[in-house]
């Protein structure tokens, strides 16, 4: 029950004007429902000829009939019963369009929802997330909160249905339908064991929709490493294991519904003979009346049923709701506390970068990742970043870009201090290009587009040729060429240079180039650092790498060594070599 009223509250927290079209059409429904079915009694007694006296809601629907001028002859109930029969039914057709169409907007906003709290992570939240966890999310999970959603909407159908039928049944015989109430009840009382079941099978299918995604994005994400192990056995073996899980764990919770339905049929008949034999015998009810009645349990039996797995299926969808709930939180919790509009000017500067005193720790380590970093980027010099492998050289350029937060420490851009209300503003200032390019299945044009959607072919070809990158008009499809799953189609070089290309549609006031050149040959890296040269004096540039030919034109060298600056100053102080500036 409490998972339902979850339902209503979601339903009415995303549009009270809709949920109360979406009652107000259920009990027109429901109601409609009852009057076609009182409507039986007179026509069934005009049938029989037995001129019985009518009572309670049917003396008084007939009243209305007649004062409405509706002659009491078979005709005029006949007429009457198809009218409103017409009339319930375009109610129904109606409230069926209304609440599908409630049912995938809210879904769809819930699907948004979730994306954009995802999206508003801050980046460590993000990184230390399961990424095929949270595809389950966006993509089963918010299906399965769709069926409970569903479900929740056939339930209330269903009860309103019961309800129409029970207040007509007890009109007609109060008696009989008190029984029939009270064995109702204890029916559900006895079945309710059978959501606490369907609700644990939820959890365990929950967990293996999990696997079957993680087994699914790594399975296709490492390919090449399986084949070249020679793993595609262990592969398959790995998918059939969890792919019997999950069909288990689906049948079971089909044999519960069916053993529900199977359990409860055969309940109500039983009822619905025993009610039958009361009336005609103990209460013995008018043969139009009996007639209605029969008419009603007919009805009432498999909407009973229907209820029954309701419960199990919202219940079966409760794990899902519970983990895009802790989603929600998780992120809220982590999310970036943005003031700043992201339409605001990027965060410009003129002299220099400064960090004060920054110490990092990633969560869950023990050791901090930087410590008591003080160093100072200069406006329109290049810095070259080294240190040996988890030095920490890509967690401080996490800082620089904002990505990262210091946890002592200040950052400052000039003289104004980088804070969760001004970080996205100075991320607009900011271009990085890291070792593992990042691109999306689709032209190289859309890929350099998504840094300057308005960039023309003039600005994208000017990018391309500075970063060396001239390659791509040689292609087949020159700028229209496909680049695969994350550039796959292009070689390792070719993609560095096209997101070096990318980095200058920015038009940033600080490029970070993260080991940007490591998958370059001498020839192109040398190409790249001629293209470095010609932006010294123009474009703020952070290089880190291990290469020295990268790096020995900085105006200005910081050595990492676990955590910590080791030295800095010029090139020739540090490593006892001049260079070029
Ligand atoms: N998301 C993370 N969670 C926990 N620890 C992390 C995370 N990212 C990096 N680390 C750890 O932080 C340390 C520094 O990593 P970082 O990537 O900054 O080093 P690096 O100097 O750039 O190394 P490399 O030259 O190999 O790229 C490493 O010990 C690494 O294991």
């Amino acid at each position: 029950m409490g998972a339902i009223l979850t339902y209503l509250r979601i339903m009415w927290q995303f549009s009270p004007p809709r949920t109360v079209l979406f009652f107000t059409l259920l009990i027109l429904s429901s109601v409609t429902e009852g009057v076609g079915l009182i409507l039986l009694v007179p026509l069934l007694g005009v049938l029989q000829d037995t001129g019985s006296p009518l009572s309670g809601p049917v003396a008084h629907l007939v009243s209305a009939l007649k004062s409405l001028g509706l002659p009491l002859t078979l005709t005029g109930l006949l007429g009457a019963f198809l009218a409103v029969t017409v009339v319930r039914a375009a109610i129904q057709y109606s409230q069926t369009i209304v609440s599908e169409h409630f049912r995938l907007t809210l879904l769809d906003a819930l699907r948004a929802k979730s994306f954009d709290a995802v999206v508003a992570a801050q980046w460590q939240w993000i990184a230390n997330s399961k990424r095929s966890d949270l595809s389950n999310l966006l993509i089963t999970e918010i299906d399965q909160i769709g069926s409970g959603l569903f479900f929740s909407i056939r339930f209330l159908v269903s009860t309103l249905s019961i309800l129409a039928y029970t207040l007509v049944a007890f009109s007609l015989s109060p008696g009989l339908t008190a029984i029939a109430i009270i064995l109702g009840a204890v029916l559900l009382f006895t079945m309710r064991g059978q959501h606490e079941r369907a609700q644990r099978l939820g959890r365990i299918t929950s967990d293996a929709n999990k696997h079957v995604q993680q087994v699914i994005e790594e399975g296709l994400a490492g390919l090449k490493l399986t084949k070249i192990l020679g793993n595609e056995d262990r592969h398959s073996q790995l998918m059939l294991d969890i792919r019997t899980t999950l069909r288990d764990r689906t049948l079971g919770f089909v044999k519960l519904n069916a053993a529900t339905g199977f359990t409860f049929q055969i309940l109500v008949a039983t009822c619905v003979v025993l009610f039958l034999y009361l009336g005609a015998q103990t209460f013995a009810l008018p043969i139009a009346t009996l007639l209605v009645l029969i008419v009603i349990f007919a009805r009432l039996a498999p909407q009973l049923r229907h209820i029954q797995t309701h419960i199990n299926q919202i219940s079966f969808s409760q794990a899902a709701f519970n983990n895009f709930n802790a989603l929600m939180a998780s992120t809220a919790r982590s999310s970036e506390t943005v003031v700043d509009e992201p339409q605001s000017p990027p965060l410009s500067f003129g002299r220099a970068i400064s960090l004060r005193g920054v110490t990092f720790r990633y969560e869950g380590r023990k050791a901090s990742v930087l410590n008591d970093i003080t160093i100072t980027i200069p406006f329109q010099k290049t810095t070259a970043i080294m240190g040996a492998s988890g030095s920490g050289k890509s967690t401080l350029a996490d800082i620089i870009t904002g990505l990262l937060s210091a946890d002592t420490g200040d950052l400052y851009i000039d003289d104004v201090l980088l804070t969760p209300d001004n970080r996205l503003a100075w991320r607009r200032s900011v271009a990085y290009v890291a070792q593992d390019v990042f691109m999306f299945h689709d032209t190289i044009r859309q890929n350099l587009l998504w840094a300057d959607a308005a960039a023309t072919d003039d600005d994208i070809r000017v990018a391309l040729q500075k970063a060396s990158a001239d390659f791509v008009f040689n292609l087949p499809d020159g700028l229209d060429t496909i680049v695969g799953d994350s550039g796959m189609r292009l070689s390792g070089g070719e993609r560095q240079r096209i997101a070096l290309a990318r980095a200058m549609l920015q038009k940033p006031l600080l490029l970070i180039l993260d080991e940007a050149t490591s998958a370059l040959d001498v020839e192109n890296e040398a190409r790249i650092r001629r293209t470095l040269d010609t932006l010294h004096g123009d474009l703020t540039v952070i290089v880190i790498g291990h290469r020295l030919p990268t790096l020995e034109n900085a105006d200005q060298l910081i050595v990492l060594e676990k955590g910590q600056v080791k030295s800095a100053g010029q090139w020739h102080d540090i490593m006892g070599q001049p260079n070029k500036h």
